[in-house]
């Protein structure tokens, strides 16, 4: 059995946005920030192998125009327990932690010097699947939201536009093993989608950190 300790390489030294491997996103409105090297390779397929095969994933369909349609990845939602969190209209409960995503949460605490009480998983089987253009502004979250984003997989386009002006937009490749953080306005301000991607073969999962209140 592969313990879970050897997802994460020995710690690195304790960094904050902007220093240390943080490559800050120039984007007026908000601030994002990644760290690319937050997972070396192995780790990041380790941990990507791993999700895939133990996490049991949802397929949850979503109605437009009054029919329903699965929707084009598969999800799941871990955190304390307590909590419902609503998304489009679905509900979700989150499953207990376990120790895999337990160890990543720490290292993503100590990278990121916040604490995070849930994760919502995203599998992307292919460049098929995809998440359309929102932001993540619920209630729960509060006013100025800190998302800590983690990538393993399938590299993906990122983008992002202002809510105000569609025309100002940005486009963040998420390597396998990047930790992407967004804070301050930036959901308030701008909206985020992973595109289709018809050449994108291989799966990719990424773990969202969030803080509900
Ligand atoms: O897969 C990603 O990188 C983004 C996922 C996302 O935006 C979300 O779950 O709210
Ligand atoms: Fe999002």
């Amino acid at each position: 059995m592969t313990q879970p300790a050897l997802f994460i390489e020995p710690p690195a030294a304790p960094a904050e946005p902007s220093t240390r491997g943080w490559e800050q996103i120039s984007a007026p409105g908000a601030l994002i920030c990644i760290k690319r090297s937050f997972l070396g390779p192995v780790a990041a397929t380790k941990l990507l192998r791993r999700l895939i095969d133990v996490v049991p994933w949802r397929q949850d369909k979503i109605k437009i125009f009054g029919k329903e349609h699965d929707l084009p990845r598969l999800q799941q939602w871990y955190g304390d327990p307590g909590q419902v969190y609503l998304w489009s209209g679905i509900e979700m409960r989150p499953l207990p932690w376990i120790p895999e995503l337990l160890e990543v949460r720490e290292a993503v605490q100590r990278a990121t010097k916040r604490d995070f009480n849930s994760v919502l998983l995203n599998y992307y089987r292919d460049g098929n699947d995809t998440v359309s253009w929102h932001a993540d502004d619920e209630p729960g979250l509060g006013l100025s939201p800190f998302i800590a984003s983690l990538s393993v997989g399938a590299e993906r386009d990122f983008l992002l536009r202002r809510t105000d002006d569609k025309t100002e937009k940005r486009n963040i490749k998420l390597t396998h093993g990047s930790l992407l953080v967004m804070g301050g306005e930036t959901q308030g301000n701008w909206q985020h989608a992973i595109p289709r991607r018809k050449r994108v073969t291989e799966p990719r999962v990424n773990l969202t950190f969030r803080e509900f209140e």
